[in-house]
């Protein structure tokens, strides 16, 4: 699968042990940045993310920073895109199954690397169930007009 990757500098070690990780099981790796531990701003790095993903040049996205709040917040203020935080994986899979979430973001100073993995692995092997859930997903495209009358 084609996955891009991209942290600041407060999850820089988790990213970069998720990419190798990811590459030893075959998937096509794009990562973002960034490639130090220089202080960084999430916003830079999830506007980034979402493009790549909602421009289709990668299927998936992964979202890391230091809580993984901020960069998620980032991420999701893209259209194209729905990125879900979690930190186990039965919400990784639900953000699959019912919301067809395109970004994962975790948090590298709450998430160990192997609960990481887990919650990697339950999101790319799960697939969207539709139905109910894609009427749903349909109104995320379609939120209400902010305008009042
Ligand atoms: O956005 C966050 C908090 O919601 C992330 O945890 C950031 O990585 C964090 O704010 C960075 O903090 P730092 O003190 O500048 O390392």
């Amino acid at each position: 699968m084609r996955i891009a990757i991209a942290s600041d500098h407060a999850a820089v070690d988790l990213k970069t042990a998720l990419r190798e990780w990811l590459i030893d099981a075959g998937h096509e790796v794009a990562d973002l940045g960034p490639d130090s531990h220089d202080s960084v701003d999430y916003p830079d790095y999830g506007y980034k993310l979402a493009e790549v993903v909602a421009e289709g040049t990668a299927e998936r996205g992964i979202a890391l920073c230091g809580s993984g709040i901020g960069i998620s917040i980032s991420v999701n203020r893209n259209p194209g895109v729905r990125c879900a935080l979690v930190s186990e994986p039965l919400s990784a899979a639900l953000a699959r199954e019912h919301n067809n979430a395109n970004v994962m973001a975790m948090g590298a100073r709450l998430t160990g690397i192997d609960m990481a993995k887990a919650c990697v692995t339950a999101f790319l092997d799960t697939d969207f169930a539709g139905g109910r859930h894609q009427r749903r997903v349909d109104k995320l495209s379609n939120p209400p007009s902010r305008e009042t009358a």
